[in-house]
């Protein structure tokens, strides 16, 4: 099902304006929303998952009023929040357990096949009688996603869950959500681009509160074609390149600084075209480089 949010707007008490006219049309499968630290990635999500209000907006998922029918949307619903603390000495098990009874899975051999069945799909069953204190960070997130599914909810939202997990940890993770399933509805908010260009058939960039552009992330990089330029600078030249290009990144490359401009033309000063990524999307995007004209 579509979840269609429409000019939603948060402004905090001390006056930040978290969201500003937020407008997106989020289809099934799964969903990239990007932006860095602080830019109203964690207020859309609670917003979106009924645990926090907005000013004024519209959500809707297919017919149901999102901010309004807040009990129908919760029992559609499976939350990944980005932090969130777990009871160190209970097992993954016993919680896992206890959030099935509190998700209305009264009958014991049901709630059973379920919670096995969860924790199987997250390659915890083998550790699944060890007390969650014990789990490393990896493993933390996958219990949070078991519970995220419980249910079998239709719209599923997971704020940063890679933050700080090891490369190995990523990919299994990364495993994990693309297992979940077109049908649903899948909001991952993430600030590390590979999240989005590994899983998500579509995409968001967000930053200061505006979605700055949206789109499939193949088409985006399409569009930045012929746009991105390279070439390796010693560090005492790295000023004169700021200052003289639109730099939209630098990277340290075999002890070496590699940096990407964005020019519609060839820049001269030894820069060689380069094929576009979706970090440079987000990049130049994010450095106020590379608007689109997009339809969100
Ligand atoms: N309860 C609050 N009171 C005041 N300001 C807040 C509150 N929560 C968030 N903010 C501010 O609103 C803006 C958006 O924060 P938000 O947490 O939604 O961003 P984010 O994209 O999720 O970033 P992060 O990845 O750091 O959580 C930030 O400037 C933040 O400091």
């Amino acid at each position: 099902m579509e979840l269609r949010i429409r000019n939603l707007s948060k402004t905090y008490a001390n006056g930040v304006v978290a969201l500003d006219k937020v407008t997106l049309t989020i289809p099934s499968g799964m969903f990239g929303l990007l932006g860095p630290n602080g830019a109203g990635k964690s207020t859309l999500m609670r917003i979106l998952a009924t645990l926090q209000e907005c000013d004024a907006g519209s959500v809707f998922f297919g017919d149901l009023d999102v901010l309004d029918d807040k009990d129908d949307i919760r029992r559609l619903l499976g939350y990944l929040p980005q932090d969130f603390g777990l009871y160190p000495k209970v097992t993954a098990y016993e919680l896992l357990d206890h959030f099935a009874v509190l998700k209305g899975l009264s009958q014991r051999t049901r709630r059973r096949e379920v919670v096995d069945g969860l924790l199987q799909q997250t390659n915890l069953f083998e550790v699944r009688n060890q007390r969650l204190g014990t789990f490393s960070g990896g493993m933390r997130q996958r219990f949070g996603i078991a519970q995220a599914l419980l249910g079998d909810p239709q719209l599923i939202i997971v704020d940063e869950p890679t933050a700080g997990l090891d490369p190995q940890e990523r990919v299994r993770f990364h495993n994990l959500l693309s297992d979940i399933g077109d049908d649903k509805t899948v909001l991952l908010s993430t600030h590390i681009v590979s999240d989005v260009s590994d899983l998500c058939a579509n995409m968001a960039i967000i930053n200061k509160g505006h979605v700055l552009l949206c789109g499939e992330p193949q088409k985006l990089i399409d569009d930045i074609d012929g746009k991105i330029w390279a070439r390796f600078v010693a560090k005492h030249e790295l000023a004169h390149f700021q200052q003289e290009h639109a730099v939209i990144s630098t990277r340290l490359l075999t002890g070496r600084t590699l940096i990407h401009v964005y020019s519609e033309q060839d820049p001269g000063e030894g820069f060689e075209p380069a094929a576009g990524d979706l970090e440079d999307v987000y990049f130049a995007t994010i450095a106020g480089r590379h608007v689109a004209a997009s339809n969100c």
